[in-house]
């Protein structure tokens, strides 16, 4: 197996130098924010400082939103608009502080956020993008129109922020509290984002299929990032209350929040530092284009929007992952640090004994309209056995699997595992209960690295979230996860892998990455839909050397596979199906010997 490896291993010299590289650029752009605080720089540019660090807060929420989760926002602004409105009513009309007001502001975004959720976030395609827009606008007029936010005028004399008698409302200091907030929240974004909930949030954009069946409520993930997102625009929106001393519906309408997704855009929508590069060059550029357009043309008026058009369509056409990721992509990337060697074993569950009946499908159906894709179908899968299910294309293979994990609902029948019946129940309850699965088209998350492909397969094995993660509480649970991902991409002859970015493997270590991220998930079962597909001759056998392998410790797999060399090689039991009927089952020979069988591959009468 490690005759596919094509990569060279990092080395020790190659990890520390990107490290440097990498955490080291926090600590530079720290230490630039600070010279340019000290430097003897007009007020002007500490203002377009501070405006850019209250810009990074919501452009950072729509990088984890639309770039890494593929969820197009254009109300983020909406929710600036909520804390900024919360904290500037509640200082001026009842006199509160507003280090009390941030928290009053953050409650309200996301009581609001949960809600607008849990009801747009069940849209996909482009209803998603046009409920934003719908919810954006009914806010901005709902802020223009209510006499208590004083209509389009707004609120006026809000307070500016003091802290133990020293007043932020001072330049420098409101610089050095914005920039401190906002260099914070990038920091515990990029933990989250490399942490259990973060990599199941990463697997949401490649579609919820995969992710469910590893165990993830995708639904629950989609909404928690959603409202993660309204609460950085919630802390922008407090600043800028503060900041300005005086609020109005304007900066939070529809236009601000096309703004800001064009500027996560531009920086490189799945990165956290695009946000900052982003923001930073969209700001600088209005304001120049504000000045050098209307002296170049002769006449006064938004061109500047003009030319952002144009940019926009540029960065689409050359640079569609942004600037930021232009960059990200020469940097050298350094493996993880490997410090799980001593991390316990995570809990396992018990396993059924060799023989066992594992899996018990009666009489399932599935009907897509006038159809019978699969026709009161019956089979049983035992530990320590692979079975085959077999049959010519559009015989109902793929629908079978589907049925039995969860992904489509039964027309009738039902389906038994270990005893207990799992028909109606979601892929995720299914996976719960120690079923494992693999995908027909390889499913995973491109840019991630192999082993932590393969550890989001142990997803339900672990529990820490999103807090956790960004407080840096969950590295005990994630060195045990690491740990028992090598221990299975080991198992698969994986080994040489670990660190590679999956996008980047061919075929057969892709297939192999599946079957190893489905271990981790500590099955009883395992269902493998099509894995010899698109593999090479030393491949196919080199993945019948881990299935016998995983038969002989007591596993049960399912395999749907059309390689019939494969199949007959490795199989106990073969299942054959034709137009959604049971056609017959029995030993690999028994199949071979059948007419039936082969007058069904051949398409003659039987
Ligand atoms: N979502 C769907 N809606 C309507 N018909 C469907 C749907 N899914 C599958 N079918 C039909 O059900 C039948 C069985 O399809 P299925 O994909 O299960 O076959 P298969 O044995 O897996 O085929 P293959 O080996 O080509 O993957 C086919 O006629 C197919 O067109």
């Amino acid at each position: 197996m490690h005759s596919l490896s094509t990569y060279a291993t990092p080395t020790d010299n190659d990890r520390s130098a990107s490290n440097l590289l990498r955490s080291g650029g926090l600590w530079a752009l720290a230490a630039a924010l600070t010279a340019l605080a000290l430097l003897p720089l007009p007020d002007f540019w500490i203002i377009q400082l501070n405006y850019i660090g209250i810009y990074v807060l919501p452009v950072l929420g729509l990088v984890l939103l639309t770039g890494v989760c593929g969820l197009t926002s254009f109300g983020q602004a909406a929710f600036v608009g909520v804390g900024a409105y919360t904290s500037a009513y509640l200082t001026t009309q009842l006199g509160l502080s507003p280090w009390f007001t941030l928290w009053m502001g953050l409650g309200l975004t996301t009581a609001s956020a949960t809600l607008i959720g849990a009801i747009t976030l069940r849209m996909s395609g482009h209803y998603l993008p046009l409920a934003t827009m719908a919810w954006a606008l009914a806010l901005y007029y709902l802020l223009g129109n209510l006499d208590a936010l004083g209509k389009y005028d707004g609120i006026l004399s809000v307070p500016g922020l003091s802290l133990f008698g020293l007043d932020l409302g001072k330049l420098r200091l409101f610089y050095a509290l914005v920039w401190a907030l906002a260099l914070l929240a990038c920091v515990a974004v990029v933990r989250l984002l490399n942490s259990r909930t973060g990599r199941a949030i990463r697997a949401l954009a490649g579609g919820t299929q995969m992710a469910e069946a590893m165990g993830v409520d995708t639904f629950r993930y989609k909404v928690g990032v959603f409202v993660l997102a309204a609460m950085l625009a919630s802390i922008s929106g407090w600043l800028f209350a503060h900041f300005q001393q005086t609020v109005n519906p304007s900066p939070f309408g529809l236009k601000m929040g096309i703004e800001y997704l064009f500027m996560a855009v531009l920086g490189g929508a799945a990165h956290v530092w695009g946000a900052a590069a982003g923001a930073g060059i969209v700001k600088l550029l209005e304001d120049q284009l504000q000045v050098l357009l209307p002296k170049l043309i002769g006449t006064s008026g938004n061109y500047e929007l003009i030319v952002f058009g144009i940019l926009i369509v540029l960065v689409l056409k050359y640079l569609p992952s942004g600037l930021w990721d232009a960059i990200d992509r020469r940097l050298p990337r350094a493996p993880r640090k490997q410090d799980w060697a001593q991390a316990p074993a995570l809990p396992m569950q018990p396993k059924p004994t060799t023989g066992d009946v594992v899996l018990d499908v009666r009489a399932i159906r599935k009907q897509f309209g006038g159809l019978v894709a699969v026709n009161d179908i019956s089979f049983q899968i035992r530990a320590g056995q692979i079975t085959g299910l077999i049959g010519p294309n559009g015989a109902g293979k793929s629908t079978t699997f589907n049925l039995v994990t969860g992904v489509l609902g039964l027309t009738s029948g039902e389906v038994l595992f270990r005893g207990e019946r799992i028909s109606g129940l979601p892929s995720r309850a299914i996976a719960c209960r120690g079923m494992s699965r693999t995908f027909q088209h390889v499913k995973m998350v491109p840019d991630m690295t192999v082993l932590e492909n393969v550890a989001l397969g142990a997803h339900l094995r672990s529990g820490k979230g999103a807090l956790s993660a960004m407080l840096h509480w969950d590295r005990a649970e994630e060195r045990q996860l690491f740990a028992e991902a090598e221990r299975q991409l080991r198992r698969v002859g994986m080994g040489a892998y670990l660190h590679h970015k999956a996008g980047d493997l061919s075929m057969g270590p892709q297939r192999l990455l599946e079957i190893a991220r489905a271990l981790c998930a500590d099955p009883a079962l395992l269902l493998l839909d099509e894995p010899a597909a698109g593999l090479r001759h030393k491949e196919k056998q080199e993945l019948a050397e881990v299935l016998r392998t995983l038969r002989a410790e007591g596993m049960a797999i399912l395999l749907v596979e059309h390689d019939m060399g494969l199949v007959m090689d490795i199989c106990d039991h073969i299942v054959v199906m034709e137009f959604g009927t049971h056609l017959m089952e029995g030993t690999p020979t028994e199949v071979q010997q059948s007419e039936k069988v082969r007058a069904a591959y051949l398409g003659t009468e039987h």
